[in-house]
């Protein structure tokens, strides 16, 4: 299948082509969706922070218009990424998910961490620039890793104060600095369960934009100790039989996928693909 989004730095000089717009409330869209004619677009007074050329969808390049504030287009409303993340065109989403990470990279590095001046964008290249330090900030990722652990037909599964109502998911957590992916996983399941895993396999990786994480999934065995919970951190956590589970993450998160696939295995039916 041909690849239709692909990132890249553009020329914010050169003229045509499609524009998202942005801002706290989400992303402008219409009838027809997010991506705008860019000429047209920039003719509607938004009030721009930025402008990021951000790569080619079908061929043709597109770019980011980051804004200051909400504005009133007619005929348009605004959307957030996490909507787009749950339904509609797939393609659509990695390129506002990509424009979300500029977005909020670039408005978050105007100023220099070393020094507090003004960075400047660098030409043809996806970096803020300070010049008197001469240091380069790049976009932010942070890594996290997500991991099921399973028991034979049981599952763990637990839930966060902040999830849906009744939703139960996998353990996840941020990387930590002088941590291996296998380390943050081992760590975080001690802090939120408090329990020990064995055979711990990666299984695949899903960039989450909310704002900048790249989640390393894995699958790993129980190997020992009784659950406690993480004060705070951790609701309630139980295991579940693979055919009596409660409600679940939305269908594109890689937290779903780790889920499905196991199942899917358990259960002998057909393998679920990773929305990547
Ligand atoms: N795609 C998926 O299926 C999926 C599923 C679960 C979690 N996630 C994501 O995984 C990430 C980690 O999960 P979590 O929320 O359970 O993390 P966590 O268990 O590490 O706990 C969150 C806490 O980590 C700290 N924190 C916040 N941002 C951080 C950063 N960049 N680096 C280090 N620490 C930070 C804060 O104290 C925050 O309260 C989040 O971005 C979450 O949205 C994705
Ligand atoms: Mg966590
Ligand atoms: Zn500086």
């Amino acid at each position: 299948m041909a690849v239709r989004w692909t990132t890249a730095v553009l020329d914010t000089n050169l003229a045509g082509g499609w524009a998202v717009a942005r801002c706290r409330e989400g992303f402008l869209v219409d009838d027809n969706g997010a991506l705008f004619a860019r000429d047209w677009l920039k003719r509607q007074e938004l009030d721009v922070a930025f402008e990021h050329g951000i790569g080619h969808f079908d061929g043709q390049p597109v770019y980011l218009l980051e804004l200051n504030s909400a504005q009133t287009v007619a005929g348009c409303s605004w959307r957030g990424l996490r909507q787009f993340m749950l339904e509609g065109d797939f393609d659509t989403y990695k390129i506002l998910g990509y424009a979300a990470q500029i977005g909020t990279w670039a408005r978050e590095h105007r100023f220099c961490g070393s020094c507090g001046q003004a960075m400047t964008q660098v030409h043809l290249e996806r970096a803020m620039y300070c010049q008197p330090c001469d240091l380069r900030s790049y976009p932010r990722i942070s890594p996290s890793m997500i991991v099921l652990i399973t028991l034979g037909d049981e599952i763990l599964l637990a839930r966060s104060p902040r999830f849906v109502t009744g939703v139960y998911s996998t353990l996840a957590g941020f990387a930590e600095p002088g941590e291996s992916a296998e380390d943050c996983l081992v760590r975080e399941v001690r802090e939120e369960v408090a329990i020990e895993v064995q055979n711990i396999e990666y299984v695949g990786s899903q960039c989450w934009p909310f704002p900048h994480s790249m989640m390393l999934g894995f699958h790993a065995e129980y190997a020992g100790g009784e659950i406690v919970m993480q004060a705070d951190e951790i609701e309630d956590a139980q295991w579940f039989r693979v055919d009596a589970l409660p409600p679940l993450p939305a269908g594109r998160s890689i937290a779903r996928y780790l889920i499905d696939l196991y199942v899917a295995r358990r259960l002998g039916l057909p393998e679920p693909v990773l929305p990547r």
